[in-house]
């Protein structure tokens, strides 16, 4: 039976054949090349993560196809700007249209509003996805190990690099997180949740945080809501922190932003 990841890089592959007819990868390119250099996303987690505090990545995430509808969002900036003052290090924007209610459109608003870098959210399979999002403005990308293989995955990176973009790379288990650890980027995202299986255990995390080595940043992703919860992977040696849905659905954004940021 098909997953829902599955499902995903389905309509993905179509989105990429579609985008390659109605834009050549020259243009997008030379567009890419135009725009200015791209703030430092692996720059900022990293000096952050060494004065010891939170490095966190805040989401702007509408709807999941684990938790349904989060929060509809009319205007993305507000609540990018409450990332802002409550001491986000970063921001991530989910621009998949069918399962996050995301758009590029997104990701270009909240870019422009804020002087953080940020990461286009997506499912990357092709370079000229990776085009279109330098060429929108996007600082790093995110790629995910459970739907690339090796070579893929070291192609779709070098592609990024020459951009000048960072790369957070995702895994979710031993395979995937050694996958991760053979490339370059020093950005390693643990997820949380299963994206086959739809399940978040924060055990994840502790399970496979031994594997990383200290040269690299170990980044806990998603089902993290509450400062207990960090508390706990902090002990991980996680010091990055990938959160959308708790936030998105937080009374008070800044507040709960700075009370994640500021735990030891
Ligand atoms: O909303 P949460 O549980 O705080 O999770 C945020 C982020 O980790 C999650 O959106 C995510 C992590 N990796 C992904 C890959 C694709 C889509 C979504 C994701």
């Amino acid at each position: 039976m098909k997953t829902a990841l599955d499902k995903i890089i389905d309509y993905k592959r179509e989105e990429v054949a579609s985008l390659k007819i109605k834009l050549s990868a020259s243009t997008l390119h030379s567009d890419a090349l135009r725009r200015t250099p791209p703030r430092g996303f692996a720059q900022q987690m990293l000096s952050i993560a060494k004065t010891d505090e939170n490095a966190l990545i805040c989401e702007i995430k509408r709807k999941s196809p684990s938790a349904g509808n989060i929060n509809t969002l009319k205007n993305p900036i507000l609540a990018a700007q409450s990332y802002v003052d409550g001491g986000a290090a970063c921001i991530s924007v989910l621009t998949d249209g069918p399962s996050f209610g995301g758009s590029l459109e997104d990701m270009i608003a909240v870019r422009d509003a804020v002087s953080i870098p940020v990461l286009r959210k997506d499912f990357m399979i092709d370079e000229i996805q990776i085009l279109e999002a330098r060429a929108a403005g996007a600082d790093a990308i995110l790629l995910i190990m459970s739907v690339l293989d090796k070579e893929h995955a070291l192609s779709l990176h070098q592609c990024a690099e020459d951009l000048g973009m960072s790369i957070l790379l995702e895994a979710h288990n031993e395979a995937e997180l050694e996958q991760a650890l053979s490339l370059p980027s020093p950005l390693v995202g643990v997820n949380n949740r299963d994206l086959k299986r739809m399940v978040t255990e924060l055990e994840t995390t502790e399970r496979l945080s031994s594997m990383v080595p200290t040269d690299k940043l170990l980044i806990s992703e998603s089902g993290i809501k509450t400062t207990e919860d960090i508390h706990r992977l902090r002990k991980t040696g996680a010091r990055g922190f990938l959160i959308g849905e708790s936030l998105m659905k937080s009374e008070d954004i800044v507040k709960s932003v700075r009370e994640l940021r500021d735990i030891k």
